[in-house]
């Protein structure tokens, strides 16, 4: 996995040489058997960091992507995010870990996060750390959150042992900033790192996040990200 990068407006990268920070991403509900082997040959052609697919595609992109040294992460309880029981998700990360999958992204209970259920907020995402025994992405929402529901959140989440910060599970939540970004670097400790998600859509984008501190863009537009020659693209958050 790439090294965390100190935040810093000197980074300099091609599109190119994002690849190794991205997480190529395809979560498409009608994707073929094709499709899938096809994305995990992408990652490994491209370099790219990881192939993030669903759950049920593991089998197929864990065969295509063995001793590539490309990571396969998975997520669980994605796309509605956060609202299968403690439960469900711990089987289900259980499952995902024994299907070769080397990652692993999480929703969060926002809601139970807003009740002040903080000891079922920390365990829902504890259970999903112990059961898969795999790094935990914990995809926060931020947006939903007031400025105290933000700070519990990153505090509740590294508690519980997730390896990254996230700051939001897709586009429909958040364009990944890097105010977003920078927000969670600051408070990442002992070795947490951040992830940055959410309509990455371009090279100049993903170099503003990497920038920003995140260590790992995930993304569906990883191939148009590393062929983008848009140096003059504006990017409005
Ligand atoms: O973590 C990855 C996100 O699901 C990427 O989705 P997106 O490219 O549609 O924003």
């Amino acid at each position: 996995m790439s090294e965390t990068i100190a935040a810093t407006t000197e980074l300099s990268l091609t599109p190119a040489e994002l690849a190794p920070y991205i997480q190529h991403t395809k979560i498409d509900p009608d994707a073929t058997r094709d499709e899938m082997i096809a994305h995990a040959q992408e990652a490994v052609t491209h370099g790219f960091n990881a192939a993030m697919v669903p759950a049920s595609w593991l089998p197929v992109v864990v065969a295509e992507l063995s001793g590539t040294g490309v990571e396969v992460a998975s997520a669980l309880d994605f796309p509605t995010v956060g609202v299968m029981t403690s439960a469900g998700k711990a089987a289900e990360a259980a499952e995902i870990a024994r299907l070769g999958a080397t990652q692993l992204d999480i929703g969060v209970q926002v809601g139970w996060l807003k009740s002040g259920r903080y000891d079922d907020f920390r365990e829902d995402i504890a259970g999903v750390v112990r059961a898969s025994g795999l790094p935990v992405k914990v995809m926060l929402e931020l947006p939903l959150l007031t400025d105290a529901e933000k700070e519990a959140a990153v505090e509740l989440a590294m508690e519980a042992g997730v390896a990254f910060l996230k700051n939001a599970s897709s586009g429909q939540i958040e364009t990944a900033n890097p105010a977003s970004v920078r927000y969670l670097v600051d408070r990442a400790r002992d070795g947490v790192r951040v992830k940055a998600s959410g309509s990455i859509k371009t090279y100049r984008q993903g170099l503003e996040l990497l920038r920003a501190g995140a260590s790992l863009l995930g993304t569906s537009a990883g191939l148009a990200i590393i062929t983008d020659t848009g140096d003059e693209e504006t990017v409005s958050y």
